[in-house]
């Protein structure tokens, strides 16, 4: 059997009387490629945010790369990646500086960080770049370098909070690659994303609606289960009852 490196049960966060999370239930494999689908206010930040050990849940049980999410954040926070759309590198630090800046967030040596940093700016053809400052790369080339970084300590886990936004689709398939192959070199990839054709590059997808997971799934499975002929459809059908408004 698959190991399980996240595992949730009956996963809750109350705001007052709002329940932003109700009672989440699902596991993740490890160097499964899972994505967190549903609409605005659904719940995936704040579900994410628990996972990433940022925030307490207010009942139910979760464990991450086998640390439990009530008592052992600072050791979830060592073995996860985190990407969101908001964490932006250093727009006034060059490629270089960006990456020499989070190895050493990370903990790694400087003699890990040197010969990694070449490496990372060899395979992502910035050599040109690397001197330059980040903020005068274009927003596709930000956010690879962003995921890279993410990435750059090996962790268990990597987790992307709409990594995409904003970009062409041709970007967006060269961020993809990136994904499969992080993922193919073992990391663990959760994703969410407004971008119904990127739910179609998804081992399996939760679609949440209303703080609850409404569909948990492999995409093939879920638009036979639908009768849809694209992720789009299914989740349309899921989440046109969603009562939170979307803005
Ligand atoms: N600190 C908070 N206090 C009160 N309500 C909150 C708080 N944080 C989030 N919420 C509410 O919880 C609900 C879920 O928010 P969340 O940000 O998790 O949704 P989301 O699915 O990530 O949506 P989006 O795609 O817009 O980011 C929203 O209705 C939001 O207003």
């Amino acid at each position: 059997m698959a190991e399980q490196v996240i595992i949730c049960k009956d996963l809750t966060k109350r705001f007052g009387d709002f329940m932003a999370v109700n009672k989440i239930s699902f596991e993740v494999n490890r160097g499964e490629i899972f994505g967190f689908l549903g609409a605005n206010g659904a719940g995936k930040t704040t579900a994410m945010r628990i996972l990433c050990g940022l925030s307490y849940p207010t009942s139910g049980a979760a464990t991450v790369a086998g640390f439990d999410v009530y008592k052992q954040q600072e050791s979830i926070k060592r073995n996860i990646g985190y990407m969101s759309q908001k964490f932006s590198l250093y727009e006034n630090l060059t490629v270089l500086e960006n990456i020499e800046f989070y190895g050493g967030v990370y903990g790694l040596s400087r003699k890990t960080i040197r010969s990694r940093s070449d490496e990372l700016i060899n395979q992502l053809g910035l050599q040109q770049e690397a001197r330059k400052l980040v903020g005068e790369l274009p927003l596709g080339w930000k956010q690879k370098l962003a995921f890279s970084v993410a990435i750059f300590h090996q962790p268990q886990i990597v987790f992307l909070d709409e990594p995409t936004g904003g970009v062409d689709p041709v970007t967006r398939r060269q961020f993809w690659d990136m994904i499969y192959a992080a993922a193919a070199s073992g990391i663990t990839v959760f994703v969410t994303t407004h971008y119904m054709d990127e739910a179609e590059y998804c081992n399996r997808v939760t679609i949440m609606v209303d703080g609850k997971i409404e569909a948990l799934d492999a995409p093939q499975a879920l638009k036979a289960r639908f009768q849809a002929n694209n992720m789009e459809e299914v989740f349309y059908q899921l989440a046109r009852g969603a009562k939170r408004s979307s803005d």
